[in-house]
C-alpha cells in the first residue's frame, strides 16, 4: 500500500501533473471538509477519486480550481502554482450535474464555445480557430447533431457529453471530472471511458470522481481514496484493495462473499467478493490479487 505523503514521488519517466500538498479546506460555516490532504499524480494517467458522499471529492475539485480558498497547504499543477496553471487555461473542469443551472437559456454550441473564452481577448470575438475547436470537440463526443439545441433540453448523458466537449475545446492538459458517469447509460459510460483513454494517450492527466467502483480497475491507472483527508493514493493495483475500500467506505460499503459449495464443485478455497457502494460493484476473485470486472448492473446484497 502506498499511503499518501507530502511530496510523494511521481513516476520516474512521467512528468508531474498534479501535486496536492497538505491542503486543508474549511467552509464559512466552520465545517472542515478536507484536512491535511496530500497526493501526487503524473501526466498521461487517469486517476479515480473515490469516497463516500460528503467525503470531500467535490471540495477537492473546487480547491484545485481555486473556487474555494485553502486554509493551509498548496496545489501545484504541471510543476507551477495552481493559480498560474489555471490562468493559462491548463485545467478544464466538468462539474457535477447538480452544480449546473440547466435552465440557463444557452445553445449546446455556445456551452462548448465557453471552453474557448480563455483563448479569446476581452471582447470575446470568436475566430475561425475557435469555431473549428468547437466543431472538433462536438464531433469527438458525438454531439454535432445537437449543436443548435438548448442545453436544458438534453438528457443527462447528452449534457455530460456537451460539458466534456467544452473541456476538449478548452484544450486543457488536465481535466477534472466530477462524477461523469452518474445518470448516464452504459453506452455513454463506455464512450466517455474510451474518450478518456484517448486523452490519456495524448499525455493529458485526468482526475475522475466516481461511485462506480467496478469501473475503476478497468480504466484508471491510479486511485485516490478520501474521507475528509487522503486515506490512500497510488497505482490502482496497490491502492484499490478490499482493506482500503473498507477503510474509505466503512459501514456504507455493501459486501457479499461467495465461496465453498456455492461457488465450487471441489475444495477450491478461492472466493468471489463483491464490494459496492450501490453503483457498479467491484468484484474480487481469489485472495484479492486477481481483479475481475464487475458484471454490469449487478447489485450487492447487504
Ligand atoms: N458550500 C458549502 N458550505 C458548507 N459546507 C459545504 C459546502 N459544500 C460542501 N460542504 C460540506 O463539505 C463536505 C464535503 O462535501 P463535498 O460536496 O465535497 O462531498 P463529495 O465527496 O463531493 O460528496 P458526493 O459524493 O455526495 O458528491 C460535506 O459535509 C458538505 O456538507
Amino acid at each position: 500500500m502506498n499511503l499518501a505523503v507530502p511530496h510523494a514521488p511521481v513516476n520516474g519517466a512521467e512528468g508531474s501533473g498534479l501535486r496536492v500538498d497538505n491542503i486543508t479546506v474549511a467552509y464559512r460555516n466552520g465545517h472542515t471538509a478536507l484536512r491535511n490532504a496530500s497526493f501526487a499524480i503524473p501526466t498521461g494517467t487517469i486517476t479515480a477519486l473515490v469516497g463516500v458522499n460528503g467525503s470531500g471529492k467535490s471540495t477537492l475539485f473546487k480547491s484545485i480550481m481555486g473556487f474555494v480558498p485553502l486554509a493551509a497547504g498548496k496545489v501545484e499543477i504541471f510543476n507551477e502554482p495552481a493559480a498560474k496553471a489555471l490562468k493559462r487555461n491548463a485545467v478544464a473542469y466538468v462539474p457535477q450535474s447538480e452544480d449546473v443551472d440547466w435552465n440557463f437559456p444557452v445553445l449546446v454550441e455556445d456551452v462548448v464555445m465557453m471552453g474557448r473564452y480563455g483563448h479569446m481577448n476581452f471582447l470575446r470575438m470568436t475566430r475561425a480557430i475557435d469555431r473549428q475547436a468547437v466543431e472538433e470537440a462536438l464531433e469527438r463526443v458525438g454531439m454535432t447533431d445537437y449543436r443548435k439545441r438548448q442545453i436544458g433540453e438534453l438528457s443527462g448523458g447528452q449534457k455530460k457529453r456537451v460539458f466534456l466537449a467544452r473541456a476538449l475545446a478548452q484544450e486543457g492538459k488536465m481535466i477534472l471530472l466530477d462524477e461523469p458517469f452518474t445518470g448516464v447509460d452504459v453506452r455513454t459510460e463506455e464512450a466517455i471511458i474510451a474518450l478518456l483513454q484517448d486523452l490519456r494517450a495524448e499525455g493529458r492527466v485526468m482526475l475522475v470522481s466516481t461511485h462506480n467502483l467496478g469501473s475503476v480497475p478497468r480504466f484508471c491507472d491510479r486511485a485516490v481514496l478520501i474521507n475528509r483527508t487522503v486515506l490512500a493514493a497510488g497505482p490502482t493495483q496497490e491502492v484499490f484493495t478490499q482493506a482500503n475500500l473498507e477503510k474509505a467506505f466503512g459501514g456504507v460499503l455493501r459486501q457479499f462473499v461467495l465461496g465453498g459449495a456455492e461457488l465450487h464443485a471441489d475444495a477450491d478455497p478461492r472466493t468471489v467478493t463483491v464490494l459496492s457502494d450501490d453503483e457498479h460493484p467491484f468484484v474480487i476473485y481469489g485472495n484479492g490479487d486477481e481483479v475481475h470486472e464487475a458484471k454490469r448492473g449487478g447489485k450487492a446484497k447487504k
